[in-house]
């Protein structure tokens, strides 16, 4: 299994590059990085394609989860489904996926019954701060202007990152950065500024090749020569 630490998580979002056999591919793209580096690597496929990337040799965690208990709440994804999908965690308050505070700490508390990691994002410290008193098991600041920008908000804005790392006191809670990272200077900037990892799309999903994205962006963190 992967090494513990940094987490580099990919999210998939909509992007038809990542859907259907592509997005199959990207995922055992990241598969093999992940085992030849030993950089621990989260795919976060459409949820409608789950079930095409269970039980593969890395984690699978959900764009998205919405605060319900089972029953009557159609349209809505339930905590229980996506453990049945083979997700092991999921995202919640994504950017593009917005929700109150009060059901960011439901999501959160039914993540922690039901054994799935949560990774809250945030687009600002303020935010960052509220979260962090749901515990979940990672925030994510993100800026929403640099999204898919290609400007890497651990060198645009290094300042919202370290911010959102002092406002977590919690050692238990880590810290992640994302929007517009792409390349292995971006991850080793984020890290240098006291992240665990970071969360990124369009930078992996949208490039020429994805699979030589994916070394370029774990070589400077890799615990194990990088071939690829
Ligand atoms: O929203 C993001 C990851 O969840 C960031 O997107 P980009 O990596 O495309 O900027």
């Amino acid at each position: 299994m992967p090494a513990k630490e940094p987490v580099i998580i990919l999210n998939y979002k909509t992007y038809t590059e990542s859907m259907g056999e592509q997005g199959r591919k990207l995922t055992w793209m990241a598969m093999e990085v992940m085992k030849e580096t030993g950089v621990r690597i989260v795919a976060c496929p459409q949820l409608p394609e789950m079930y095409h990337h269970k039980n593969l040799d890395i984690e699978i965690f959900a764009q998205h989860v919405d605060p319900i208990e089972p029953g009557g709440h159609t349209g809505h994804i339930l905590p229980e489904a996506l453990k049945c999908a083979g997700a092991t965690g999921t995202l919640i308050n994504h950017s593009e996926d917005r929700m109150p505070a009060d059901q960011i700490r439901k999501c959160v508390e039914l993540c922690r019954k039901h054994g799935l990691t949560s990774v809250v994002c945030a687009e600002s410290v303020e935010k960052v701060k509220e979260v962090a008193a749901f515990k979940p098991d990672y925030i994510a600041i993100e800026p929403p202007e640099l999204i898919g920008s290609g400007i890497p908000v651990s060198k645009a804005n290094p300042d919202i990152v370290r911010n959102s790392v002092n406002a977590v006191t919690d050692p238990e809670i880590k810290v992640l950065c994302g929007a517009g990272i792409s390349t292995g200077d971006d991850v080793k900037a984020a890290l240098a500024l006291g992240t665990h990892g970071v969360l990124l799309a369009s930078g992996v999903v949208k490039a020429k090749d994805p699979k030589k994205a994916l070394y370029d962006l774990v070589s400077l963190i890799a615990p194990k020569t990088v071939t690829g």
